[in-house]
């Protein structure tokens, strides 16, 4: 195991974990689905299904390879619906503003996002937000060539914002956020409030779950204790 030090920056996850994205995802994959003569599918299925980029989440939701080129098409229609309809069903997750004020608030705390969604939607959603200036760092799918559950993504934002990876602490609600966080070597901190189930982030393997976020200053607080933060691992 990666020894770990006092944290000097959290990186969130996006989707399901800052935000409860779901009512726009599935709006903008079904409008794809329907406009290329697809059977829309129910949101619980849909949800299931996000997490690791926009190809991956149409070829399955299309049942089809993802290189084909009718992806391609579905993925078009999928980032063109969703930029013009960034925030209509979309929410905070709950405790995520205070979280963010919170850490905000910590000395020698920064604050970063390493997200698969889009560039573009990624870019289009935390601007209408009005909070893109909040995060040291952003990192979204296809700024590296490998995504999560890869390293590479979370290195890229642990450097962007000066720290450490042992000293960063990922926060996500997906499997591919824990397994990225064990890859680069931060603490790893699982969202049980998010689209994955509790049962599949327990298995990845975090340091801690979660009920939802407005527990993660305490436990960023206490790590950044150096009696407590050698018993926590
Ligand atoms: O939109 C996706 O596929 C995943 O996004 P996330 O990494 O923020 O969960």
């Amino acid at each position: 195991m990666n020894p770990v030090l006092p944290p000097t920056a959290v990186v969130f996850d996006l989707d399901g974990t800052l935000l409860d994205s779901r009512g726009d995802i599935v709006a903008a994959l079904n409008h794809a689905l329907l406009t290329t003569g697809r059977n829309p599918q129910p949101a619980q299925v849909i949800v299931r299904l996000v997490g690791d980029g926009p190809r991956a989440l149409c070829a399955r939701a299309a049942k089809i390879p993802e290189d084909a080129p009718e992806t391609d098409e579905l993925i078009r229609l999928f980032l063109d619906y969703y930029r013009e309809h960034p925030l209509d069903f979309t929410r905070w997750a709950k405790g995520a503003l205070e979280t963010i004020e919170a850490l905000s608030a910590m000395e020698n705390m920064s604050l970063g996002i390493c997200t698969n969604k889009h560039r573009a939607t990624t870019d289009v959603v935390l601007r209408a937000l009005g909070i893109e200036d909040r995060f040291g760092a952003v990192v979204a799918g296809g700024d590296t060539k490998e995504r999560k559950p890869d390293a590479a993504p979370l290195l890229l934002a642990a450097k962007q914002l000066g720290s450490m990876p042992a000293a960063v602490v990922m926060v996500g609600d997906g499997i591919q956020d824990i397994l990225c966080a064990r890859n680069a070597g931060t603490w790893a901190v699982g969202v049980e409030s998010g689209f994955s189930t509790a049962e599949a982030l327990i298995q990845a393997g975090p340091d801690v779950t979660v009920r939802d976020l407005s527990m993660l200053p305490g436990i960023v607080q206490r790590w950044r204790e150096p009696t407590t933060r050698i018993k926590l691992r």
